[in-house]
């Protein structure tokens, strides 16, 4: 029997700065979860607003950098030092400030810029490596994947009635017209991000107000953010009150 897709769980904060450190007191444990399990933390990293907000894991002594396996749960096709590229931007709020061994940071590989086809499927080859053959997982299991809502309700690269929210079969798809700049992106998709064991997003600030009541009141809307429903795994939402200001869906008390 399969399991239910879950609901989200919303866990709304004062200020972005008690965003900050739930989502470090959270992400903490699952990592502690996940290492004493399998010995290894598997994480997808979104770009835009999230990089800074993991700022709370910087200097916390109890962060097991070494056991991190860092992928990105989307990428825009730009050289990794590009002002577009979310690895840049990870690397410039994160890793830089961070013990994390080199080789455990999965960029992607910016010799195939030229060719997305090539360019998403080699990112689906690291999957491969980290999470076992294609054919004995019909798709990874991340431990954790961090991500963030766009204006227009977008997550990942996967935007409003884009073709790409109907994929059901691969684990990296691309793009070349991505509605926001840069038009040429790789992203993962749903079937991986709904395999994940935990899926949080992370919205604040009275600009998300408006997408995040539709996101989480009006999920019959299908916008790409409503659509993330692990089976098998949990969704929780980390925002700040400017952010949650308009939505009616049940809080839950954030206990650390
Ligand atoms: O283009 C992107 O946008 C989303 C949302 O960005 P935000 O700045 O509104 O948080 C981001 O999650 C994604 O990784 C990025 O490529």
């Amino acid at each position: 029997m399969h399991a239910a897709p879950a609901k989200p769980t919303l866990y709304v904060m004062k200020n972005a700065d008690e965003v900050v450190s739930a989502l470090a007191s959270y992400v903490l444990h699952a990592q502690k979860e996940a290492v004493e399990k399998k010995g290894r933390f598997t994480v997808a990293l979104s770009g835009g607003s999230l990089p800074k907000m993991l700022r709370g894991l910087i200097g916390v002594e109890s962060v097991d950098w070494d056991k991190w396996q860092v992928y990105y749960a989307d990428e825009r096709a730009v050289p990794l030092d590009h002002p577009d590229s979310n690895h840049g931007l990870c690397e410039k709020e994160l890793y830089s400030k961070v013990p994390i061994p080199k080789e455990n940071i999965h960029p992607i590989d910016t010799t195939l810029l030229d060719d997305l086809e090539e360019l998403s499927d080699a990112y689906e080859k690291a999957l491969i490596l980290q999470f076992a053959s294609k054919d004995s997982a019909r798709f990874p299991i991340f431990d954790l994947i961090l991500l963030g809502m766009g204006p227009d309700g977008h997550t990942c690269s996967l935007f409003p009635g884009h073709e790409l929210l109907a994929e059901e079969d691969r684990w990296v798809a691309y793009l070349e017209d991505s509605p926001k700049p840069p038009p040429k992106r790789i992203t993962l998709t749903y079937p991986v991000i709904n395999h994940a064991l935990r899926v949080a997003f992370v919205a604040t600030g009275a600009g998300k107000q408006e997408m995040l009541s539709k996101v989480l009141d009006q999920p019959e809307l299908g916008l790409p953010c409503s659509r993330v429903r692990p089976t098998g795994g949990s969704v929780c939402w980390f925002v700040d009150e400017d952010a949650a200001a308009l939505v009616r869906y049940e809080r839950t008390e954030w206990e650390v």
